[in-house]
């Protein structure tokens, strides 16, 4: 097979879809890998680091795209993009569809076959391919917090661990998947209170269990929530219904009764966020908004700046799908491996995801019909 590994254009977005040794294991595979000029820089790979272990380096966007069977990137594509996809391709990257109607359109329009990392299931009904860039982002999360909560950022000038004979910051957390159980490892050891609230009963006796009683666990109610969002010094997103927009669980009125100079992190922003007075994605270059005296911080591509880390982190997750994908072709991948069928979010300008069909409205055609 053909695979182009494509430069990203997001904002601040250094990661790119293939490490040099991902790439050879692609070749060593028999496939053609072409990678785009300086698509590696941002994670500190030069062009003659692919060029050593067999990959083509293509100094035209178009013309990687124009030869590429499959196209192997990070973020989902941008409006600059979309013209570049053909009938019949293979996209496999973050598509986060549910909140996108537009690149839906474009991708239906341009019948490309989109395998969304987010959404394939590995065992114990985990998230393979995501798991490692929550893990990443649920880390960074406080870190970024802990420095919104500086006064040169509009915090409230306090210090997350505090010092002794002065109290610590208040962490909350919502969500307490892989994400937030990173966020509160970060937020626990630097000497922070954090409260975690999930919907389901397992996860937080598990987070107790783990966390051995340094973390508080709380049932998501809206009463609950209600109550520790007005405690929150640093609030933070992390909810998923995977492939489907994210919930607001946070109402406007509950960032209203935040004291001012508080933070919130809003991780669920790449499905569409889970925070009403999110209104908007933010971007590295520019990553916060204040809004009723809070500090909103809401970027959809946190581990684009921690590229290099991400960049080895989400190939290890994703070469084994990529190399499954590319030996024994899409449709009979898909038949051999129930979890990879799972990320088959639009096929041949059909969406094959209910939670993306449900969320914009559009008529929805399973999996199994495709691959019959
Ligand atoms: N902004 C960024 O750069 C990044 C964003 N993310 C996003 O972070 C979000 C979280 O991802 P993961 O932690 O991997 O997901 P996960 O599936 O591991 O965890 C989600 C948690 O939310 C809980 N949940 C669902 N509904 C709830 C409700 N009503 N109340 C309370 N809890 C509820 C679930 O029980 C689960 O424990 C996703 O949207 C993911 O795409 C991930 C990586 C980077
Ligand atoms: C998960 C995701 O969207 C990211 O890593 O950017």
């Amino acid at each position: 097979m053909i695979i182009g590994v494509a430069k990203e254009i997001k904002n601040n977005e250094n990661r790119v879809g293939l490490t040099p040794a991902g790439a050879g294991d692609l070749c060593r595979a028999g496939h053609t890998v072409l990678v785009e000029h300086s698509a590696g820089l941002g994670s500190g790979f030069s062009d003659e680091s692919y060029a050593k272990i067999g990959a083509t380096i293509i100094a035209d966007k178009k013309i990687l795209f124009d030869r590429s069977e499959m196209i192997i990137k990070v973020k989902e594509p941008l409006a600059a993009e979309y013209d570049l996809f053909h009938e019949g391709q293979i996209l496999f990257t973050y598509l986060h569809l549910a909140p996108e109607a537009a690149l839906t359109k474009a991708l239906l329009e341009k019948k490309v076959i989109g395998i969304a990392y987010e959404t394939i299931v590995g065992r114990n009904n985990t998230l393979p391919l995501l798991s490692p860039m929550s893990e990443v982002a649920g880390r960074m999360s406080v870190q970024i917090g802990a420095q919104m909560l500086e006064k040169p950022w509009s915090g409230k000038g306090i210090l997350l661990g505090g010092v002794p004979g002065v109290e610590s910051a208040q962490v909350v957390i919502i969500g307490g998947g892989v994400v937030g159980t990173n966020a509160a490892k970060m937020a626990v050891g630097m000497g922070a209170r954090v409260t975690i609230i999930d919907n389901s009963g397992d996860r937080l006796a598990y987070l107790d269990d783990i966390f051995g009683g340094r973390v508080t666990t709380v049932m998501s109610n809206s009463y609950n929530i209600a109550k520790w969002v007005e405690k929150a010094d640093l609030l933070i997103g992390a909810v998923l219904i995977p492939g489907a927009k994210a919930p607001k669980l946070v109402s406007e009125e509950m960032v209203k009764s935040m004291e001012i100079g508080s933070v919130i992190v809003d991780v669920a922003i790449d499905q569409g966020g889970s925070i009403e007075t999110i209104d908007r994605v933010t971007t590295h270059s520019d990553p916060t908004y204040m809004k009723y005296g809070v500090v909103h911080y809401s970027v959809a591509n946190m581990p684009g700046s921690v590229s290099r880390t991400s960049t080895f982190a989400l190939t290890n997750a994703t070469l084994p799908y990529a190399l499954k994908i590319a030996n024994k072709g899409w449709r009979q991948a898909l038949k051999d491996d129930a979890g990879l069928a799972r990320g088959l979010n639009v096929y041949n300008g059909q969406v094959t995801f209910k939670a993306v069909a449900d969320d914009q409205n559009l008529p929805y055609t399973p999996v199994a019909e495709i691959l019959a």
